[in-house]
């Protein structure tokens, strides 16, 4: 299952950059290479291995194999997906959701690996719940059958996603051939305005760079600006890596990584983790490294910004306009934008803070976590959502802190349901989905068509410009709402 090794190298000895002259790219990829062949793929091994309802492809290869699991301590599912946001204590009422709910279960029993199912009280989203544990470590390498892997990135860890016979792969071998990716430095330096988070920081980099600008790539997000963020916001930076082509994104680890980790649960505790930290301050790029692409981004000039078509590139500040097609030089990019606008059921040249909504959703592995929670209700409080919605937060942990500190007062007060955690309806996959024709401001990372429900129309925003949108009923920006009243970056 391995593959044959045509010619076994030390990895070291095939290494493209000197050892003193490296990323933390290739810091993560040495320390991790088992054994490179002659093309330059490498055998990694895997440090952590996380399941979803939808690893049930790659037990079914197991099954055809009679193969087992290497190494069941490493492997953790968690039920997100599926999981219903409401009745959760009754019976799953959907037979098909059951059905993809009990196969996590039954396959995990099956091999003896851990799994934190739907009524655990750490269940969440997997990018959500997982890190809050503390089993997303610096230096490590984290895989997941699902494209948001990067998100764990946030902590220095190599994190990506993977297809279903790399989960195979993963769970026969606890090791994967991969091809070495091209090395990225995105850098955001100095502050960024009031009230301007990550996910402005994110659109904005896919804006500029496009869909594919990061093709190949692992991504390391550098500069004050990104130093500057908290672990949340890193998360949330990390997890669009993927929005731009990247096959993961990471930020160094540093003292705040520390602080957010000391005491989880599957953190190394007390001196072992003083001793793990001091490690930990060795994984930063060498002064000197060289990287295959480079940007830079100014954090002052970041906007709030918000998507108005197809994809996530499709973004743009929210005192913008809707671009007009006929002004687009290039026919390839004319045509998409004629199609995306098509689509969104939108005008060229209308301005973006005139486009109704008819529904908001907070949640995702994008904008879940109780500082994104914090920023929506602080838009909130006190006032009435002029549009329905859903705020769903990213695991159970966030919920119960969320209501110790009475968000959830807020956003019901508001108008807005409170449900419980999942993917809920970033994809629309338990049910929770957008209907046909109607537009929703959504704090998720991808806006493709359909992507919410079938016909449904997506903006991508922060949980900040969501709010505003549920207050108005219509993209705004948020910074109007929260004047004089404290603004949670
Ligand atoms: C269903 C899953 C495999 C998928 C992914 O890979 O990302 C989903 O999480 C998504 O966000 O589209
Ligand atoms: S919340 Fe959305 S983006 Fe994240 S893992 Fe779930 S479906 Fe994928």
């Amino acid at each position: 299952m391995a593959g044959s090794v045509v010619a076994v190298k030390k990895a070291a000895a095939v290494a493209r950059t000197p050892p003193e002259n490296r990323t933390i790219i290739d810091k993560l990829w040495d320390a991790h290479a088992i054994t490179t062949r002659e093309d330059g793929t490498s055998l990694l091994w895997i440090d952590r291995h996380l399941l979803h309802e939808g690893s049930f492809h790659a037990f079914d290869q197991l099954a055809k194999r009679g193969a087992g699991v290497a190494h069941p301590e490493l492997t953790f599912g968690i039920a997100d997906h599926y999981a219903p946001t409401r009745g959760r204590d009754g019976s799953v009422a959907n037979p098909e959701i059951a059905r993809m709910l009990d196969q996590l279960s039954a396959n995990t029993a099956r091999h003896g690996l851990r799994l934190i199912g739907l009524r655990d009280p750490r269940q969440g989203i997997v990018h959500v719940a997982i890190p809050e544990q503390g089993l997303t470590l610096p230096g490590l390498t984290v895989v997941c059958g699902d494209s948001h892997t990067s998100t764990h990135g946030a902590f220095g860890a190599f994190a990506f996603g993977i297809g279903a016979s790399e989960v195979a792969h993963v769970l026969m071998t606890q090791t994967l051939w991969q091809k070495r990716p091209h090395r990225m430095r995105i850098v955001v330096d100095g502050p960024l305005g009031p009230g301007i988070t990550a996910k402005d920081v994110a659109l904005t980099i896919i804006a500029r760079i496009g869909a594919d600008g990061a093709q190949g790539c692992a991504i390391e997000y550098a500069g004050s600006a990104v130093r500057a963020l908290s672990m949340e916001g890193r998360m949330t930076l990390c997890n669009l890596s993927i929005e731009s082509g990247g096959r993961l994104g990471l930020v160094a680890p540093d003292e705040t990584t520390f602080a957010w980790l000391r005491g989880r649960p599957f953190a190394p505790q007390g001196a072992a983790f003083d001793a793990a930290a001091e490690d930990w301050r060795e994984l930063a790029s060498d002064p000197d490294a060289a990287f295959d692409r480079e940007a830079s981004f100014s954090g002052v000039e970041i906007a709030p910004t918000v998507t108005w078509g197809v994809s996530p590139e499709h973004a743009a500040p929210i005192d913008a306009t809707v671009p007009d097609p006929a002004r687009i030089a290039d026919e390839g990019r004319a045509q998409a934008v004629r199609d995306a606008l098509a689509y969104m059921d939108l005008r060229a040249g209308m301005r973006l803070d005139e486009i109704r909504i008819d529904r908001v959703f907070i949640g995702s592995c994008t904008n879940s976590r109780i500082e994104d929670l914090r920023a929506a209700a602080a838009v909130l409080a006190g006032r009435k959502a002029a549009a329905p919605g859903l705020v769903s937060p990213g695991s159970s942990a966030v919920k119960r802190q969320a209501e110790e500190e009475g968000l959830d007062r807020i956003f019901r007060e508001a108008g807005l349901e409170w449900v419980e955690s999942g993917c809920s309806m970033c994809v629309g996959m338990n049910g929770d989905i957008v209907p046909a024709g109607e537009r929703c401001a959504s704090t998720t990372n991808r806006n493709f068509k359909g992507r919410q429900g079938p016909g449904s129309r997506t903006h991508l925003m922060s949980p900040a410009m969501v709010a505003a949108a549920a207050v108005t009923g219509r993209l705004t920006d948020a910074r109007a709402l929260l004047a004089g009243r404290e603004v949670v970056g």
